[in-house]
Parts: structure tokens; C-alpha cells; sequence
């Protein structure tokens, strides 16, 4: 709702109502009808200040009610009322003027902000445009080439910069004595005002569609904002909004916009974890952590100590290798101010010491280990912390899957024991997956999670399996990769394929990017290849495919050694070209195997890579490792690349359809009975045994089964 009152004087102030974030539910926007129209009807007002409660001017349109039929008073026409009145109207933002709510301040005709005030319309990112006249008048303010970068990238910015793009006034005079003074209102109705366009304008618009088609493949929201401005650019403002209603509706009514609205929640739902022992985030206290340790200086190490530095923590960076931690040294300040800058922090705020020592850590509430990938070297690492540490001193394992609980085992205690999973470059990628063993304490899991938020992560609880969530439904989706080329693909075509879904790298190129030899390590040491090991494709009683351990063999570990899946222009490479070594290899390999190269649709490729990964999504889910769907699917968007307007392997699935996912499993597994990983999951099945319900209620769905028993 909007509340009323008249200010000593002759304002009325309007304050929007609707915590968390004003958001414009109806039952706002109906207030702010009612309110303007007393405002306007009572003649001791001469001018009138719309606020939000709470310091919070407000967070745009209420997000939920997209989900249902459009209830009360229309944005649209509501805020040209108000631009239209001729008494004058001040928008006071302070906190947030995101989305609707800035464009409720642009029909205003004045705007004043609070320093600290972020101010955007970030639409796209819920794969809308401003379209609540947004889209027209932010470029007749500030004009059309900073209006494209604002629009089609959502991003926010503070008042300052909004002042520098006279988007917010610098009020010499009060807004009472504006209207005392007469002055008229007609330069401030932004709807009358013509775009200002640069001379070359056809060409921007060109230069960025071509742009934002590039950042973001396949997304609807950022090509639509484009076209309306350009309707602001070429168009009467009345025609320009017909034009902005036009592609809103399409936007609308897309799965695209579902979907990012659904990735919008589920950032949000993860913050609010619970654990099957009943543990959550509002029944665990975390603990504030301002000295931590990192051992291990190599790249995951060197991302972890910048991560914690920029939060303000103090680390001890322990790397015992002399010439690892000489180098260190060097690089990982120097990545720390750069990073810093990039997030325009004036100086790096934590002090970073470096130590070849153990014992140095001594002093730390919490340690982070990011030694190599390998138990045996980790057990050691974890009794040394153990007997170095002071009692209760959280220990965490950066390990990308091994077993939290064999780590904890190994320690005085156990419950202060947890895995932080970070992803690379750890201080610029947005996953943290938390894991809990067994015997994790609610607080050593909760000051985890609250430690990935100060450092900016979307933190995600997950269970102690092998690969965790994000590796362990990666490992079918490689695993089918792999088949295809042994079947008769390409990894050119497969990459296309999944390019063209949306992933910004396909499973080759980003395998290359990785190094082939981290999977080499991780079969070695699961004992599917190596000395002594026959070279069948059949291991461990399931199929297997030797393809990636032959090309690593031959010394091709991926861009870092100048050719992997691809070849690069030298060591370090980024441009892949494809190889005709590849295409040999892989034609002897199919020779020596007796295998049969066929033509394979997109289609197939599609599906068996997805439907794998999505099809262990379920099995995750029906295991418990993952309390939700939506946990699930930030991990795949914030740390593997998911493409956000797919929502999420678990959301896409919804989308598919579950019957759908079920006939193409069903379909590939009858075709390759010996690959476990195509067998659809119980989980899947019940679903789609009780009619597909949607993904928002799959969580109550699988409580509920596993109370009966049924899963
Ligand atoms: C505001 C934030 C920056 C605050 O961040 P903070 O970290 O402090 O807090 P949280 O993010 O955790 O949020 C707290 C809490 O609030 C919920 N929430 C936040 N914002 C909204 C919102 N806008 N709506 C609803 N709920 C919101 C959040 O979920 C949390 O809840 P929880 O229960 O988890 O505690 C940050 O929250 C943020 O960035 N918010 C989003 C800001 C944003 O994106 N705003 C834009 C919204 S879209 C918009 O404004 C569209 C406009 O252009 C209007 C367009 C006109 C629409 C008309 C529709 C007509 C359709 C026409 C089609 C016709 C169809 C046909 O005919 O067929």
C-alpha cells in the first residue's frame, strides 16, 4: 500500500509500503492512485514527494505476480497520470530504485537521491525490458548510447553516476518552492522530450545487437531492449511505448523470462538452506570470521586467498613448496589489487602474510585446504591442522569431490570439519558449494555459508558424495561426450550443439580450458585407467570410453600445453582451431575398436549429453544431496555455465516436460543398456507417475515420498 501525510507546509508525502522492498504489488499501486488524487484534490498542496518506507525507495514491479493474471491499477498509465499532473511530484530515493521503481521516478518530475542509492533497470536480467515506459524515457533523459549499455546489461549504479548523467536533480531550490515560483513543468515531463542521439546512430545500434547477440546466445530480453530503443531513437514517444508494450508482451509470455525469474528466486531460496538432519539457516548460528589460512598456493589456492582478502579478513597463505610460494608472492598481491580496482575498492582491505610453515596458522579461526587433488596427500594436511590448530578451529577442504567425511575422520573434531567447494578463478566465480559430511556441525555449515556470502558467492548446501552436486552431474554429460565422438561426432559438432543452447563453451573446449589431465588424475586414482589397466571399453562393468586417457597419453593436456581436444596458437592458447590429429585419432580409434562412424543429429547429441545430466540431477535429488531443485540449478548457472534463460538443468526439464525426458531416457537406454547413467531415475518416474507437477513443488513432493518410504 501508499500511505499519506501532508508535511508541515504545503507537501504531501506519498511513502510506498510493501516490505521487503516497496516492490509495486497492486495493492501499492492502488495506493498510489488514491494518494495522487488527494494530493491533487487538496488545494494546500502545491507539491507532492513520493518515498519508500525503510530507507528503500523501491524494488520495482512485485516479481510473484507475474506468475498470476495482472490485478489491479495498470503501471503504464498510472505513471503517465503522474508525469501528467500539474502540481510537481519529487521522487526521494533513497536504498533502491530498481526496475519500475526508477521508471516511476522518471514519470516524476523531479528525482533526488541519497548517495548510497543503487539505481537500475535490471529487466533483462528477468528477461523483460523496462516496460513500464522505461525504455522511452530513460533515453530522452541521458540520452541514447548510455541508455543502450543501462538497459541491455540491467546493470546499477550508484547516485553519483546518476548525477554525472543529470538522471537526478542537484535541488537548489525546494520542491515547495519549484511550484511556488511557477516555474512550469512542461521541460520536466521526460515524455515530451526528444532522444538525444549521437551522429553515427545507426551504427550503434548496430554494433550493439551484434554485441549483446554475442554475450548472451539465444536470450531473447537483450535483443528486445535494443529494438525499443531504437523506437525511442526513431519514433514519436507515443509510438515508441506501443513498440515497448509489443515486444513486453512477447517477452512476457516467453519461457525465457519464466525462466530467469525462476533463476532469480532460486539464488534466493539457496541463501535459506536446510540440512535432512533439520539444521537451517534460522535455527544455526554462524561464527564471524576475521582470520583465516589457505595451504596450497597453486591456482585454486592463490583465488581463495584474494576472495577472503577482499572481504577484509586477514590470511596466512602456507604453500611448504619454496619456488610455488615465491611466486605466490608475487602474483597473488598483485591479483588482489587488480581485482580490488575491478570492484572500484580503494585499497585491498585483508593483509595477507606468506608462510612455507605449517605451525603459522596456529592463530586462525579457519583454515582453508586447497592442496592438490589427491586423498592421501589431504589426510596428511587435515592430522597436521588438527594438532597445530586451537581447539575449535574450523577446518575446510576446497576438494572438488572427495569424501569430507574420510577428511573429518582424521581429525580431533569432526563436526568442525567441511568442504568448501570453490570454482575457478575462486575470486571471481560466483559458486561456493558448502559440504556437509555426516558428522558436520549446523554451525561449522552455516559459518561456511555466511562466509561464501560476505565473499559474494551464492553459497549451496550440498551432501558428501562423490563430486558433491556440480561434478557428480557433470560426469554423465562428459561420459556421453565421449561416447558420441566414439560413435562418429566431432568435438566440433558436439561443442556447436551445446554452443547453440547457450553454454558459452562446449564440453571440449572447456575440458581443454580446464586440463585434460584433472579427470586423468581423478580415473587414475578411481582405478579406470592406468598402469596395469586393460585397455577395453568395458570397466568397472559399465561402458567406458579410453578416448580422453589416449589423448592425454599423447601429451595433449588441453590449452595449456597448446593442444587437447583442439589445437591452440602455442601453450597458453585461448583461439581453438580444430585438429586433423583429432580427426585421425579418432578414426584409428574407431577402426581399432571395430566401431562404425554414423551421422548423429544435433537432436541426439542434445539429449544425451542434457538428459544424462539432468537425469543425475534427479538421482541427486532423490539421494538428498541437494534439498531442492533450485539448489541444483544454481550450481549449473552460477559455476558450470548454464545458460541463466534455461533456468537450470532441473527447470529445463520442467520445461521439456517430464514425460518428454523420460521417453528420450527410456529411448537412449534401450540403445545403450550398458550406460547406467541413461537409466531414468525413481525419482523421475514418480514424478511423472503423479502428473508432472511443477518444479516449484518437487521439493514438498520428495518430503513427502520419502516420509512414505517410496524413494
Ligand atoms: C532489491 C534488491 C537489490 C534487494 O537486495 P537484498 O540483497 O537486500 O535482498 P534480497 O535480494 O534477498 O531480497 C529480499 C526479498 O525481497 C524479494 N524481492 C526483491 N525484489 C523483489 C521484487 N521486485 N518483487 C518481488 N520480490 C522481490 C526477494 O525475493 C527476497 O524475498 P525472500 O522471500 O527470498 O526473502 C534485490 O532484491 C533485487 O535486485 N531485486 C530485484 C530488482 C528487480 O529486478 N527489479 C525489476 C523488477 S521487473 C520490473 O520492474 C518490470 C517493470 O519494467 C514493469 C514492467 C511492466 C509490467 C507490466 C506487466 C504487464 C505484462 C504485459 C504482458 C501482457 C500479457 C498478455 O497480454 O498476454
Amino acid at each position: 500500500m501508499a500511505t499519506y501525510s501532508r508535511l508541515p507546509g504545503s507537501v504531501a508525502l506519498i511513502t510506498l509500503q510493501n516490505p521487503p522492498v516497496n516492490a509495486l504489488s497492486a495493492a501499492v499501486r492502488q495506493g498510489i492512485v488514491d494518494t495522487v488524487q488527494r494530493a491533487l484534490k487538496d488545494p494546500k498542496v502545491t507539491s507532492v514527494v513520493i518515498c519508500g518506507q525503510n530507507g528503500k525507495f523501491c524494488g520495482g514491479a512485485d516479481i510473484r505476480e507475474f506468475a498470476g493474471p495482472m490485478l489491479g491499477p495498470p503501471l503504464v498509465p498510472m505513471i503517465h497520470a503522474i508525469e501528467a499532473v500539474d502540481k510537481p511530484v519529487a521522487a526521494a530515493i533513497e536504498g533502491v530504485a530498481l526496475g519500475g521503481g526508477l521508471e516511476l521516478a522518471l514519470g516524476c518530475h523531479y528525482r533526488i537521491a541519497h548517495s548510497k542509492a543503487l539505481l537500475g533497470l535490471p529487466e533483462v536480467t528477468l528477461g523483460l525490458l523496462p516496460g513500464a515506459g522505461g525504455s522511452q524515457r530513460l533515453p530522452r533523459l541521458i540520452g541514447l548510447t548510455a541508455a543502450l549499455d543501462l538497459i541491455t546489461t540491467g546493470r546499477q549504479h550508484d547516485s553519483s553516476f546518476f548525477s554525472s548523467l543529470h538522471l537526478l536533480c542537484v535541488c537548489s531550490q525546494s520542491i515547495s518552492s519549484v511550484c511556488v515560483s511557477g516555474q512550469s513543468l512542461d521541460s520536466r515531463r521526460l515524455s515530451t522530450l526528444p532522444c538525444p542521439c549521437p551522429p553515427d546512430v545507426d551504427s550503434l545500434l548496430d554494433k550493439t545487437m551484434v554485441k549483446v547477440r554475442q554475450r548472451s546466445r539465444g536470450a531473447l530480453a537483450p535483443v528486445a531492449c535494443v529494438q525499443a530503443l531504437m523506437a525511442a531513437a526513431s519514433l514519436p514517444y507515443t509510438q515508441g511505448m506501443e513498440k515497448e508494450r509489443d515486444l513486453l508482451t512477447t517477452l512476457f509470455n516467453s519461457g525465457q523470462a519464466r525462466a530467469l525469474q525462476y533463476a532469480f528466486f532460486s539464488q534466493r531460496v539457496v541463501g535459506k538452506w536446510s540440512l535432512p538432519s533439520g539444521a537451517s539457516w534460522d535455527n544455526s548460528a554462524a561464527r564471524t570470521i576475521s582470520k583465516a589460512a589457505v595451504i596450497g598456493l597453486g591456482t585454486m589456492g592463490r583465488g581463495i586467498v584474494v576472495a577472503l582478502a577482499l572481504t577484509g579478513i586477514s590470511v596466512v597463505a602456507v604453500e611448504t613448496q619454496e619456488k610455488q610460494l615465491a611466486e605466490a608472492s608475487q602474483v597473488v598481491p598483485a591479483m588482489l589489487q587488480r581485482e580490488a580496482g575491478r570492484r572500484s575498492l580503494a585499497t585491498p582491505p585483508g593483509v595477507i602474510s606468506f608462510s612455507s610453515n605449517l605451525q603459522d596458522v596456529c592463530e586462525v579461526e579457519l583454515v582453508i585446504e586447497a592442496v592438490f587433488e589427491d586423498m592421501s596427500l589431504k589426510l596428511q594436511v587435515f592430522r597436521h591442522l588438527t594438532s597445530v590448530c586451537r581447539p575449535g578451529t574450523l577446518l575446510c577442504s576446497n576438494t572438488s569431490g572427495l569424501d569430507i567425511d574420510r577428511l573429518a575422520a582424521v581429525t580431533q573434531s569432526p563436526g568442525l570439519v567441511v568442504g568448501m567447494h570453490f570454482f575457478a578463478p575462486a575470486h571471481v566465480m560466483k559458486l561456493l558449494e558448502v559440504v556437509y559430511g555426516p558428522r558436520s556441525s549446523p554451525e561449522a555449515v552455516a559459518t561456511a555459508m555466511q562466509l561464501g556470502k560476505r565473499m559474494g558467492k551464492v553459497s549451496v548446501a550440498v551432501g558428501n558424495c562423490p563430486g558433491f552436486v556440480g561434478n557428480r552431474m557433470l560426469k554423465p554429460y562428459l561420459e556421453q561426450a565421449n561416447f558420441l565422438l566414439e560413435e562418429g561426432a566431432t568435438p566440433q559438432q558436439v561443442d556447436e550443439v551445446l554452443e547453440e543452447f547457450g553454454f558459452p563453451m562446449g564440453v571440449f573446449r572447456m575440458s581443454d580450458l580446464s586440463g585434460l589431465d584433472v579427470g586423468w588424475r581423478i580415473r587414475k586414482e578411481a582405478g579406470l585407467t592406468g598402469p596395469g589397466v586393460e585397455s577395453t571399453r568395458t570397466r568397472q562393468g559399465r561402458r567406458y570410453s579410453p578416448l580422453p586417457d589416449q589423448v592425454c597419453e599423447a601429451g595433449r593436456l588441453g590449452q595449456k600445453t597448446g593442444r587437447g581436444w583442439y589445437q591452440y596458437d602455442g601453450p597458453g592458447g585461448r583461439v581453438a582451431r580444430s585438429d586433423h590429429w583429432v580427426n585421425i585419432f579418432l578414426e584409428a580409434y574407431r577402426a581399432e575398436h571395430g566401431l562404425v562412424a554414423r551421422s548423429i543429429a544435433p537432436e541426439e547429441i542434445l539429449e544425451r549429453c542434457l538428459y544424462a545430466l539432468i537425469n543425475e540431477g534427479f538421482n541427486i535429488l532423490q539421494d538428498a544431496m541437494a534439498a531442492g531443485p533450485e539448489d541444483i540449478d544454481a550450481i549449473y548457472v552460477f559455476g558450470y555455465g548454464w545458460p541463466r534463460h534455461h533456468g537450470g538443468p532441473m527447470f529445463h526439464a520442467g520445461q521439456v516436460g517430464l514425460g518428454r525426458i523420460l521417453e528420450r531416457l527410456q529411448h537412449h537406454h534401450h540403445n545403450h543398456p550398458d550406460v547406467p547413467h541413461l537409466k531414468p531415475s525413481t525419482l523421475l518416474r514418480r514424478l511423472v507417475a503423479v502428473g508432472s507437477p511443477p518444479v516449484q513443488k518437487w521439493r514438498e513432493f520428495i518430503n513427502k515420498e520419502r516420509v512414505h518410504s517410496q524413494l
